[in-house]
């Protein structure tokens, strides 16, 4: 799995890139700036735009000159908007590539600029190298520059974004950040959408080597980490080893919750679906998924399922006795989501009875109840770390990037998912995915991971056709062809 590393260590991978590869700086550059390219020109973006490179002293400075060279031979029409004062002050490698623009390219110094009023900005100020607070003379320049009002591209992090933090002042707001290798921690938190717009990621060509001696806890899930944690099933399977599990939750008037987690249980590949709920409430499972089996009045010896999600539309009413016993009686990994982290929220002292391993679901509110409020969600994210090697819990905290906090201290942050999932009851379809690859074996971190990267694939191929008008349900038809994308059978 990709590790994400803090600012201060990038400068450490880069040495240990060159060492090992052979690679000089300058090529490690050119790869960077080939890549940003090569994205760039796959966005089919129109070739009459204006395009303009707004360039600073250090190395993001040096991929900006690479790229205005490499859009100029493309036929892009191509100016500089000098952030770096004098030549002098530009590091070795963006010297190079300062040396090496074509003559067409015109070069605007701070006081020259007029924006046009569409177009292209390409911001390469400042990236990693980003040190303490911004100087004046930087917010300056970051505030003219946010005056643009075409598309503004960013190359690694937004200028003016501290690589690891949340941001504390300027910073360009990009409608696209396109980071090298990883996306920076800073990319990763809410508190910084505004200035993060669409994230891309492009990989490098880094070794594997170059990470080893570099220590995190932080890492990013991505596609090509999901196909081997798949069981493989064999001819022989039946429905019983494609697991058997309970879904508790539904009340009156929040029926829906039960069946999308029922559904997408199902769709996910559980064999045996049994939907507990009140009795009043039964003849709605029933129709609605035809495929699951239901059952009402006390929860039914929880000891035959393979695996068991609870909460979803549950009720918080006068369940903390049943949910009690319930924890008291099964003892293998639980799905808590919904109303069965708030009934958690308001008896921590049930926390002692949660089997090791057991996953939480919370969004940022249910979080907040069950764990407190935090300033922002770096702290959160300690607090999300320490709660789980203390309890030894998974806990899923859902959002944009949803992080995945482990026992053992690692936090993965999901690479898969949009913006279109931010609907009513696709958090459903999560728990019914997560308890599915339990109930089918899977360890109980290889069903997070699938249950969470399946979604937000499932979520992203949906909205292709649907955008805005993405619901829930469209999250749940759309995971037969994320088997099909990864090539899992
Ligand atoms: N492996 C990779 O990922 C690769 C990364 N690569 C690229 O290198 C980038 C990192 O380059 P980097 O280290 O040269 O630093 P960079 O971001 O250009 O910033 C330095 C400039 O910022 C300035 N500055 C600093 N603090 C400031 C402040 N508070 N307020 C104002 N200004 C301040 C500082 O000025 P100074 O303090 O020196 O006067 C200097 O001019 C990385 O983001 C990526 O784009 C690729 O090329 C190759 C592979
Ligand atoms: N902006 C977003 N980008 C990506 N995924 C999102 C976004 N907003 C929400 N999601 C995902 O959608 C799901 C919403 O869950 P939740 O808030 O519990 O919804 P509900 O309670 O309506 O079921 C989570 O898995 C979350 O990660
Ligand atoms: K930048």
């Amino acid at each position: 799995m990709q590790k994400i590393l803090s600012g201060i260590q990038i400068k450490e991978l880069d040495s240990n890139q060159l060492s090992r590869s052979g690679q000089t700086s300058h090529e490690l550059m050119e790869a960077a700036s080939t890549e940003f390219v090569n994205w760039f020109l796959n966005q089919e973006l129109p070739i009459d735009q204006p395009i303009q490179i707004a360039v600073g002293a250090g190395n993001n400075g040096g991929d900006g000159f690479a790229v205005a060279r490499m859009l100029a031979d493309q036929s892009y029409s191509v100016s500089i908007l000098n952030c770096f004062k004098s030549i002098e002050r530009l590091s070795k490698d963006a010297l190079v590539n300062f040396s090496s623009l074509p003559e067409i390219i015109q070069i605007h110094d701070f006081e020259d600029w007029v924006f046009p009023n569409g177009g292209i900005l390409i911001d390469a100020f400042l990236g990693v190298g980003l040190k303490g607070e911004l100087r004046t003379d930087a917010i300056e320049i970051i505030r003219k520059l946010n005056t643009f009002k075409g598309t503004v591209i960013s190359i690694d992090v937004p200028s003016g974004l501290p690589s690891d933090e949340v941001v504390n002042g300027t910073a360009i707001k990009a409608d696209f950040t396109v980071s090298f290798e990883f996306p920076k921690l800073s990319l990763m938190y809410p508190e910084n959408a505004e200035f993060v717009g669409e994230l891309v990621v492009l990989k490098i060509g880094i070794l594997e080597e170059a990470y080893n001696n570099l220590m995190s806890t932080f890492y990013y899930l991505e596609a090509v980490d999901i196909r081997p944690l798949h069981k493989i099933f064999s001819r022989f399977s039946y429905k019983g080893d494609m697991g058997k599990v309970l879904l508790v939750g539904g009340s009156p008037g929040k029926m829906g919750a039960l069946i999308l987690c029922a559904k997408s249980a199902l769709r996910t590949g559980s064999g045996l679906v049994t939907c507990h709920m009140e009795d009043s409430e039964r003849a709605i499972i029933q129709t609605a998924v035809p495929e699951a089996m239901s059952s009402w009045g006390l929860i039914p010896n929880p000891e035959i399922y393979d695996a068991v999600g609870i909460g979803p539309g549950w009720g918080i009413g006068n369940r903390d006795r049943l949910f009690k016993q319930f924890l008291q009686d099964f003892k293998k990994p639980i799905v808590i989501d919904a109303d069965a982290l708030n009934l958690l929220a308001r008896n921590l002292d049930l926390l002692h009875l949660l089997p090791k391993n057991s996953v939480l679901t919370p969004h940022i509110g249910e979080f907040t109840r069950l764990l407190g409020p935090a300033a922002d969600h770096s702290k959160r994210m300690e607090m999300a770390k320490k709660f789980c090697m203390d309890n030894k819990l998974i806990l899923v905290l859902k959002g944009a990037n949803t992080v995945i906090n482990l026992p053992d201290g690692r936090q993965i942050f999901n690479s898969s998912g949009t913006k279109y999932m931010a609907t009513g009851g696709s958090g459903d379809v999560l728990t019914g995915m997560i308890t599915s690859y339990l109930g089918m074996g899977y360890s109980p971190e290889n069903a997070v991971l699938c249950g969470v990267f399946h979604h937000g694939l499932a979520g992203e191929i949906a909205s292709k056709s649907k955008r805005r008008s993405l619901i829930a349900s469209d999250i749940i038809d759309a995971i037969p062809e994320t088997y099909i994308q990864l090539n899992i059978s």
